[in-house]
């Protein structure tokens, strides 16, 4: 059985025996958890060790074996920013259209731009709707992906390390419109990969601690044990969990 990350609300994702090879690499091996709606889960592991794998097999585009029930009628995804190409032409304003759904073709009709104008609104990124892609920050690039995720107004939120290269204004802001936006949509559930312990501990109700398998998963504080991190990271993750003096 699926181990829940979270106590309350309805199953909206089930996980069950995931698993993917690349050749001899076995990225994820027999993985199982479910999400329920408004859940904030926050998915760690050290570099390698499945995470984004799993989030492809979510999002449908990567082969797997085990099981997926997906009762989410949309997914919203904020890739991570390193994958991004920057010679990619194009406006903030159309990637948002782009996250509108069925909106091609005719993504450049006016009503697509004003929901997509008003999505970058929200996040605080309305200023750069015209801007192209090349002349945005790492943090303003972050801002303009979460509105594409967010504009189709998606019950899963899927975020891959949102805050890499932002800076600690910028993290703090994209923290509190998280607390903010699942304040306003309950229902909501965001599933978010971090190396942050700190951050899982504060921001998220659940973790699913990963390395190729299921370490540990259930409420934040029960996961985020020393045990826990020591066996996905090894002596660096007694050392953060307890502060260097305990390393
Ligand atoms: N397309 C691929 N072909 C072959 N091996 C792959 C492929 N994608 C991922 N892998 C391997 O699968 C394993 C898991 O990779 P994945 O990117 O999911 O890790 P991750 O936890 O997201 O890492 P990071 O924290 O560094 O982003 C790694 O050993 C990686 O080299």
């Amino acid at each position: 059985m699926p181990t829940p990350a979270d106590s309350t609300g309805d199953p909206l994702l089930e996980v069950e025996d995931l698993t993917v090879r690349y050749g001899a690499v076995t990225a994820l091996d027999h993985v199982s958890f479910r999400i329920r709606s408004g859940a904030f889960l926050a998915i760690l592991g050290p570099n390698g060790s499945g995470k984004t794998t799993l989030f492809r097999c979510l999002l449908g585009l990567e082969g797997y074996t085990g099981t997926i029930r997906n009762r989410a009628k949309r997914i919203g995804y904020v890739p991570q920013l390193k994958t991004f190409d920057r010679t990619f032409p194009g406006r903030a304003v159309e990637v948002v259209i782009s996250g509108i759904t069925g909106s091609w073709p005719g993504w450049r009709t006016g009503a697509r731009r004003d929901q997509a104008r008003r999505a970058l609104d929200r996040v605080g990124a309305g200023e750069f709707a015209d801007r192209p892609l090349a002349a945005l920050s790492g943090g303003q690039l972050q801002r303009v992906y979460l509105a594409r995720a967010l504009v189709a107004e998606p019950d899963l939120l899927l975020l891959d390390e949102p805050a890499a290269g932002v800076d600690r204004v910028g993290e703090h802001d994209l923290y509190q419109y998280l607390e903010e936006y699942q304040a306003d949509h309950p229902e909501v559930a965001i599933a978010m990969i971090t190396h942050d312990w700190e951050v899982a501990r504060h921001h998220a109700h659940s973790c699913l601690i990963l390395n190729h398998r299921v370490i540990g998963c259930g409420p934040s504080a029960e996961v985020l044990t020393e045990a826990c991190l020591r066996e996905a990271f090894g002596h660096m993750g007694h050392a953060h969990v307890l502060g260097p003096d305990h390393a």
